[in-house]
């Protein structure tokens, strides 16, 4: 792996440049010169999933001078790295291989001497089986009833994922209920806990490290309910699971060795989904969906390490993102699903974005001076549209946004797919077009109002446009669809980190917090005051002691 500086690259200065040469062009003048433009920027994948990034303020040259930004940097070499297993994940020491997960052609990848391969089939082959008995009915509680409830407790990435996914691919639901308890705040568990029976629940406990507080916290007040009904301990072996990379650590919390479904240090967290941290997956939509699943984000993967940088998804919107963060200086991005069952894609990929790329120190360890990861963020369509869009129209901020879409609904309920996807694409070519002033002040004047008065509210109806988005037309949400866009949007975020000259696969900020609220809890919890504390945080503290002392 390289350490390019970003800012050091020829094409960073050629892109500065062009910039100064691009930043005023409009969207309307920009198709109304091309008429080639939707065919040139837009790409088929597999005749399922349209991508078009021809509303996006780039010109041919724009994305000549990016591609050169992939090429000069070398994402290739750096795909064939991880595709191969070495340790691109260097601050932890590890290989980065969610790809393995669903490596589809079964070709050997090769980690510390050993063909990772045998063990991921091999978990595959379990999950496949217990699932199989699960849904058909042949697994049993302790009292000898079938499974109707399923709770998958994690937090982050051992949550997230899985839930996005179950929610998304809802229509190929079976029978068994799931629910999906993160939060440490015990009101997540006790709201689950009044919906399910002990003697047909089955509890996941999902955690890479099984350190995780709010996930022990949470599995040991399921086990203390289970066993209040059920007395035996024995019998947490026929409804407790853990999904773990660390067997130690599930063992010594009571969950037979049996009962482990693993997963290994090169699957990042925010990447586990695609490992046995997807078992709730599997519960919800059966083994064959999963497949499916998996061959679609195979097939993405082959597209990103196949592809020709200029044809390559992947690589090709990373690049606008880091048009727009670094030349434009646009802080955040929208992702926003016109599909109600996506209603947790957003915030899935803001884990997986934020985690991944909020970094401010280079591969070198010196520190940064340019932007790194985005903001974000977004809510389905058509919700959004009357809540945030409005500054999108006419706020101050340039917003870049992914509109993505199934072309088909699983649900044909009258006309209300066809309203969805006009309004998708109404959306869409508002941003970019907007409403000159011409046409606002044409508008007015077909109205009764007075010259004076149009005069006085033109300004406020003008929309400037030029606001750019994709838009990702899928053929429909299916468990395959779903796989491959999933691995698109992991790839984008992995090659913006590495061009961007940061480590994507550590988290370190994320202890600073976990550690200073153990603390704090051991000063709450034994009642111990503590005078180190700011004045802030005592002054909290001695809020809450008042309430409940
Ligand atoms: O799966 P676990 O080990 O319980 O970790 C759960 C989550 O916790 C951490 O705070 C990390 O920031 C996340 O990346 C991770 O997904």
């Amino acid at each position: 792996m390289k350490n390019i500086n970003f800012n050091n690259t020829q094409s960073y200065k050629d892109l500065k440049n062009h910039f100064k040469k691009i930043k005023n062009v409009h969207l309307r003048d920009l198709f109304s010169s091309d008429i080639n433009r939707f065919k040139k920027f837009s790409i088929l994948f597999k005749n399922q999933i349209l991508i078009d990034f021809s509303k996006n303020r780039i010109n041919d040259n724009t994305l000549m001078y990016l591609l050169n930004l992939a090429r000069e940097t070398n994402v290739k070499s750096v795909i064939k790295e991880m595709f191969s297993g070495v340790k691109i994940n260097q601050t932890e020491d590890r290989s980065v291989l969610h790809i393995a997960l669903r490596n589809r052609s079964n070709m050997p990848i090769i980690v510390n001497n050993s063909n990772i391969m045998l063990e991921i089939n091999a978990v595959l082959e379990k999950m496949k089986y217990f699932s199989n008995d699960v849904i058909s009915g042949k697994w049993k509680g302790y009292t000898g009833k079938t499974i109707s409830d399923i709770v998958n407790i994690g937090i982050g990435g051992s949550d997230l994922g899985p839930y996005m996914v179950t929610e998304a691919l809802k229509a190929y639901k079976n029978h068994l209920n799931m629910h999906y308890v993160s939060n440490i705040d015990g009101t997540h568990i006790s709201e689950v806990l009044k919906k399910i029976d002990p003697e047909t629940t089955l509890f996941l406990i999902a955690s890479k490290t099984f350190t995780t507080d709010e996930t022990i916290t949470n599995a040991s007040s399921a086990k203390k309910w289970f066993l209040h009904y059920a007395k035996d301990v024995n019998t947490l072996d026929k409804h407790f699971f853990a999904l773990s990379a660390n067997v130690k650590n599930a063992l010594n919390f009571g969950i037979h060795i049996n009962n482990i479904f693993k997963f290994w240090d090169w699957v990042g967290g925010r990447f586990s989904l695609w490992s046995a941290a997807g078992l709730s997956i599997i519960l919800s939509i059966g083994f064959n969906n999963f497949e499916k699943f998996l061959d679609g984000a195979h097939d993405m993967d082959n597209h990103f390490y196949d592809s020709d940088y200029d044809k390559n998804i992947p690589i090709l919107l990373a690049l606008i993102s880091i048009w727009y963060a670094n030349f434009f200086g646009s802080e955040t991005e929208a992702i926003l699903p016109y599909d109600q069952y996506m209603h947790r894609f957003s915030a899935y990929f803001q884990q997986s974005n934020m985690e991944s790329n909020g970094k401010s120190i280079n591969r070198n360890g010196e520190k940064i001076s340019y932007h790194t990861g985005p903001i974000i963020w977004g809510e389905p369509g058509t919700n959004g549209q009357h809540a945030f869009y409005q500054l999108m129209h006419q706020g101050t901020k340039l917003i870049p946004c992914d509109f993505i879409a199934p072309v088909l609904s699983h649900n044909n309920l009258g006309n209300h797919h066809i309203k969805l996807i006009s309004n998708f694409l109404a959306q869409t070519q508002a941003l970019a077009f907007g409403k000159s002033k011409n046409e606002v002040l044409n508008e007015l004047l077909l109205s009764s109002k007075d010259r004076a008065s149009i005069n006085k509210i033109l300004p406020f109806y003008i929309c400037e446009g030029n606001r750019p988005t994709n838009s990702i037309l899928i053929r429909k949400i299916n468990p395959y669809n779903l796989g491959a866009l999933i691995s698109l949007y992991e790839h984008k975020i992995f090659v913006q980190g590495y061009i961007l000259n940061i480590y994507s696969f550590d988290q370190w900020g994320v202890e600073i917090g976990k550690k200073l609220s153990q603390n704090i809890f051991s000063h709450l919890n034994n009642n111990i005051p503590d005078k180190d504390y700011d004045s802030s945080t005592k002054g909290l503290i001695h809020f809450y002691k008042s309430f409940i002392t």
